[in-house]
């Protein structure tokens, strides 16, 4: 236990303001169309030219330098090892609770990345494809369990990072749908060489239980370069479910492929306490026991206030 006073502990984090990160942009030039964002922002999470220019362009920069530095210091390596090999892609984690709106900022820094000069390949993959699926799920008993660690087929996701980390060409992912709920068979996404990959999930910043006797276990975020924790406070976070619940219900749900086909019909009231209902037993538990503790473990964490903007940006130290 540290029993400095708290000002005198080591914080290894710099923490900026919202309006000091964005000085960070610098001459950072937008390089989204306006019409683009649409296609980048999921259902309820906001995203507007003030979010990319304060938030997303000074962490575009950054990136920049941290990908030319790893891909500096890679070359030298292989000149002092004598090895002659292509280069490896830049791996980035992003991480936080259901609803944070991972996907948006991995679609956004995917758009931007794939800006810069010269243009480089950047790929984007949702670890929901390596969850198990339902068959499987139900036959463990752990349905509700969705987004738990033991719902996911890890060795399946390390085996395709390793692929992925030592060049393998047409590397292929599973794929989950949000409408039936399940992994969509005989459908992959396939991977080829790409510059920079981002992996997006609840689950990425997760250790499990490392073995006693030293043995090497590889974590998924051995693979990672750089990594991403979106936070934000749990009454926002339900209060985005909820709301993006209520939506849902208007729209994806009245499909009759969809999962939740029968929440289609419910009143505001009634799907209002569905949806706390699953927050609380399934969503809530596994921030909780699961992810929120892997929160100190980003590279960076982005703080995001109950208007879904982000209010202060944590950067750990090198
Ligand atoms: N039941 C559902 N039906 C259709 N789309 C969904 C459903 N649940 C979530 N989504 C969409 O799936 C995407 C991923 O959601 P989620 O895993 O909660 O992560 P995040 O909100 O952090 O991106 C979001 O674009 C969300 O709007
Ligand atoms: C599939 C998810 C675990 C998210 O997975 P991720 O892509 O973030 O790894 C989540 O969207 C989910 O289905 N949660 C289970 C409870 C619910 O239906 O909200």
């Amino acid at each position: 236990m540290d029993i400095r006073a708290p000002e005198q502990q080591y914080n290894p984090y710099r923490v900026y303001t919202r309006e000091q990160w964005a000085r960070l942009r610098d001459d950072t030039p937008m390089t989204l169309e306006p019409g683009e964002f649409d296609r980048l922002r999921s259902l309820h999470d906001r995203l507007d030219l003030k979010e990319v220019e304060d938030i997303y362009l000074p962490l575009s920069r950054l990136l920049s330098i941290y990908v030319d530095a790893m891909q500096r210091l890679y070359y030298a390596e292989r000149q002092f090892l004598d090895i002659r090999d292509r280069k490896v892609p830049y791996i980035i984690g992003v991480a936080g609770s259901v609803a944070v709106g991972k996907s948006t900022t991995a679609r956004v820094l995917q758009a931007l990345l794939a800006r810069w000069s010269p243009r480089p390949k950047v790929e984007l993959i949702t670890t929901d494809g390596f969850l198990y699926p339902n068959a499987v799920l139900e036959r463990q008993g752990i349905m509700q369990k969705k987004g738990f660690p033991e719902s996911y087929d890890l060795p399946l996701l390390l085996g395709f990072l390793s692929d992925i980390k030592s060049g393998r060409r047409h590397v292929r992912a599973p794929v989950y749908s949000h409408l039936t709920y399940d992994i969509v068979p005989n459908q992959w996404a396939e991977i080829d060489q790409p510059d920079i990959l981002i992996v997006e999930g609840v689950n990425v910043l997760q250790t499990g239980k490392l073995p006693r006797d030293g043995k090497a276990v590889p974590v998924v975020s051995d693979f990672f370069d750089f990594s991403v924790y979106i936070d934000a406070d749990e009454a926002a976070l339900r209060q985005w479910y909820i709301k993006r619940f209520l939506a849902l219900r208007d729209t994806a749900f009245t499909n009759p492929k969809s999962y939740f086909n029968r929440y289609a019909l419910l009143s505001d009231e009634e799907a209002t306490a569905t949806a706390i209902a699953i927050w609380e037993r399934t969503n809530l538990a596994n921030l909780e026991d699961n992810i929120l503790p892997t929160r100190p473990r980003a590279t960076l964490i982005l703080k995001k206030g109950a208007d879904h903007t982000v209010a202060s940006v944590a950067l750990r130290r090198l």
